[in-house]
């Protein structure tokens, strides 16, 4: 195994020092260390992180593999400065047994990329109707911890609770995609007044906040671990505020789009601003910003959604909703929120690898430390070439955009993913 001495790199928000990695750890921090044998990395004017961990990435395989695979995935989870992803269920078969959280969690460990955590479906087949087995795939190699339906909400109440119950028993968490699915039939993107211009039907806040309103009422009922995944409105953010002031174990997520994109860009009728929960008002942005500073929502997550050409480049009407995100959620972080280093580390790597249970992940940079982590330079600018991104589909909203920073390099425990800005494998 190779040894690296970083030299002259800030560690969040710290004076220039150099990085020994040696073995799968951070051996030593501090000035003028010597190289041995170790290959020498200038990092001059470069922040290391602890490694990125996603709670919310769609891999599409089994099933989807013309538009993403594990493998490709990975991939681009490094390149964004990934070290780990949860994977989420909606596969084709839905990874709603042992054997196919055990498939997807060999993969990612044969792509070699970033840890991948595979999340188990709820509900058998998304379909909501009966308990998955949760309990099955919590003892599976995969060890799954989190559960979800995302793309579909869990709607049935008395379902929400048994799953809540069930995951207790092995402190696992639910992470629901709230959705009141009455209130958005038809649905195409946010009611407002957008929508109403346009002509479109729209997808109201209320179906959102009602489901989490209901759910933070239902995990302090059970005493359970809630995760809300993607919250999107103002209103959310008010009831999470208050959920989480009487003590509900209740965390939430944003994605890097609801923090800078408006509903405002349906107008140019690009399905490619098509997505799940619908992008919302400048009012919601703010709030969500807010929120996130404050600690209300408590992670980035990317819900990197690939989609193939096919399903994405059509009317509007059929287009399937969903972003990419892996890529560019550091660069989108780090536009809105500058270069506060703490706070992007806390919330998409260290926060993350809490509510997921991943022991070795989003730990910072320090002796001893496992040397999961990635290399920032927060003075590149680039321009999102959306042919140049590693995920097999091309559906970024922020193509010929120029975002600013650039992960120059990656280290999974101690091995770099990626160096010089490209992947090493
Ligand atoms: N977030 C999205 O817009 N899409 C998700 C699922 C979903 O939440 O609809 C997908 O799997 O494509």
């Amino acid at each position: 195994m190779t040894a690296y001495l970083i030299r002259n790199v800030r560690v969040l928000d710290g004076e220039p020092t150099d990085l020994l990695v040696r073995d799968g750890v951070v051996a030593e921090v501090g000035g003028g260390l010597t190289a041995g044998d170790a290959t020498v990395l200038d990092a001059t004017g470069l922040v290391a992180l602890p490694g990125l961990v996603d709670l919310h990435t769609h891999l599409r395989e089994p099933g989807r593999e013309d538009a993403e695979t594990v493998e490709s995935g990975s991939r681009a989870a490094a390149l964004g400065g990934y070290t780990a992803v949860c994977a989420m269920a909606n596969t084709s078969p839905v990874a709603d047994t042992a054997g196919v959280v055990e498939q997807v969690w060999r993969l990612g460990r044969e792509a070699g990329l970033v840890d991948v955590q595979p999340i188990g479906a709820v509900t058998v087949g998304l379909a909501g109707e009966r308990l998955a087995e949760l309990g099955a795939m919590a003892d599976s190699a995969a060890r799954v911890r989190i559960f979800s339906d995302d793309g579909h909400c869990v709607a049935d109440p008395r379902l929400m609770r048994r799953a809540l119950e069930y995951v207790k028993a092995f402190d696992g968490v639910i992470a629901q995609h709230a959705e009141e699915p009455r209130l958005t039939e038809g649905a195409q993107m946010h009611e407002g007044e957008v929508s109403t211009r346009l002509g479109l039907t729209g997808w109201p806040a209320v179906a959102e906040e009602a489901i989490i309103a209901r759910d933070v009422l239902l995990a302090e009922h059970v005493g359970s671990r809630l995760h809300v995944c993607h919250v999107s409105t103002a209103g959310s953010v008010e009831v999470l505020r208050q959920a989480k002031a009487r003590g509900v174990r209740v965390t939430a997520e944003v994605t890097p789009h609801h923090l800078l994109l408006t509903d405002e860009r349906a107008e140019t009728y690009d399905p490619v601003f098509k997505v799940n929960p619908p992008l919302r008002t400048a009012t919601d942005v703010a709030a969500l910003r807010a929120a996130l500073a404050e600690g209300v929502i408590d992670v980035i997550a990317t819900d990197h959604a690939p989609h193939a050409v096919e399903d994405k480049e059509c009317e509007w009407a059929y287009a399937r909703p969903g972003m990419l995100g892996l890529e560019t959620a550091l660069s989108i972080a780090l536009d809105v929120f500058g270069p506060q280093w703490d706070l992007i580390a806390e919330r998409m790597s260290r926060a993350p690898a809490r509510i997921a249970g991943l022991t070795g992940q989003g730990v910072d940079p320090a002796p001893g430390a496992p040397a999961n982590l990635t290399l920032v330079d927060p003075a590149a600018r680039r321009v999102i070439e959306p042919a140049e991104l590693a995920s097999r589909s091309r559906n970024t909203p922020y193509a010929r955009m120029t975002l600013p920073g650039r992960i120059v390099a990656t280290f999974l425990r101690g091995e770099p993913t990626v160096l010089d800005g490209k992947a090493v494998k």
